[in-house]
């Protein structure tokens, strides 16, 4: 398997009230190209620091401390245009040099956090945020070769509503992302944006493009920015807890949802949540985070079948004292 994105030794820490509080201790990592990843951890344990440090996307306040590279196809970003290109000063990071047929993006994070800000992509980090764009800092370091959020890598974030601008029409937010990293016109960014309306299966896309979010459920919001997410055909898809605002019923359709976009466009997915029997259904690795630290990572079955970890039995336990019902679809976790 090639990687796709590798992480080592990754620390970050937060300022918090004049208190440090450290996020993630040491995290190594590799996320293969095409895999299902799930990150699973309760509440504060790193989560989303980690899909957040990944994507280049932490709060410039926090500190970053070791090394995040991309293996990104080298014809990544060739039909942004010009005028959409981020403003990336230059930097201390470090940039690979190419390989044969692969572009390596590399950061090599200091002490201190010292990387640059990247302007937000207009109307896209503006909105497609969890805790507030405007804070947010690219912490992968590089040239128009690092990944860029829409164009290499698809968000999803747990609050649709968050991630949707309520005052623009449906259809133009879609068609803004693949206006802006496929570099098509309007009206073929409308016609891009039909067709994913239609993908992700929401009822009349035709009407849809003209609907304004606070029109539709949760589930088709999270539909809506799903397919926002997957606009310019990323590489990398991360849900961060992606349905766990939405009830049973619904998250397990977006799960399916999610489970066949990822197929049909060969894309990776990091699916991230603290529901170990949610993402065994969808993952095929699973890693588990633990106050910060990486505390298991292996395949989907060994994990379920024989955790190493304390940890991950209490989990485990946890979820069958909820339910007496097996607790993995193993065609699910297999397929
Ligand atoms: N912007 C921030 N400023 C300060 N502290 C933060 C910030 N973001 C996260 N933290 C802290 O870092 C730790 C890890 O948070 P993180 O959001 O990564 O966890 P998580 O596993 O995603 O949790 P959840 O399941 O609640 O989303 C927590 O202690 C959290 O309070
Ligand atoms: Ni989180």
């Amino acid at each position: 398997m090639t990687a796709l994105l590798s992480i080592r030794d990754l620390s970050v820490r937060y300022r918090q009230d004049g208190v440090d509080v450290t996020a993630l201790k040491g995290i190594s990592l590799d996320v293969e190209a095409s895999e299902r990843l799930a990150i699973i951890g309760e509440s504060g344990s790193g989560k989303s620091t980690l899909a957040l440090a990944a994507a280049g996307l932490l709060a410039g306040s926090a500190k970053i401390d070791g090394r995040i590279d991309w293996f990104l196809p080298a014809n990544a970003g060739a039909k942004a245009p010009p005028s959409v290109l981020p403003d990336i000063s230059p930097s201390r990071g470090e940039i690979g040099s190419s390989v044969a047929d692969a572009l390596l993006a590399t950061s090599k994070i200091g002490e201190g956090g010292d990387h640059k800000p990247i302007s937000p992509q207009e109307g896209e980090m503006s909105r497609r945020t969890e805790r507030g764009a405007t804070e947010r800092r690219l912490s992968v370091i590089g040239e128009i070769q690092a990944p860029l959020l829409g164009r290499d890598i698809g968000f999803v974030f747990q609050d649709p509503s968050s991630s949707l601008d309520p005052v623009m029409p449906i259809g133009e937010q879609i068609a803004e992302v693949a206006r802006t990293h496929l570099g098509l016109t309007w009206p073929e960014a409308y016609a891009k944006a039909k067709t994913l309306l239609d993908r992700v299966h929401l009822p009349d896309p035709e009407a849809t493009l003209g609907a304004y979010p606070h029109q539709l459920s949760g589930g088709q919001k999270q539909r809506v920015a799903i397919a926002a997410a997957i606009a310019a055909g990323p590489k990398l898809l991360i849900a961060d807890e992606a349905t766990s605002a939405l009830d049973t019923i619904v998250q397990a359709e977006i799960v399916s949802l999610i489970r066949r976009l990822v197929a049909e466009d060969g894309m990776t997915l990091v699916f991230i949540s603290h529901d170990i029997a949610l993402a065994a259904t969808l993952a095929s690795r699973i890693a588990v985070l633990r106050h910060g630290e990486l505390v298991e990572f292996g395949k989907t079955h060994q994990i379920i079948d024989a955790p190493r970890h304390a940890y991950t039995r209490t989990l485990l336990d946890a979820h069958l004292g909820l339910d007496a019902e097996p607790l993995l679809d193993r065609q699910g976790a297999s397929a």
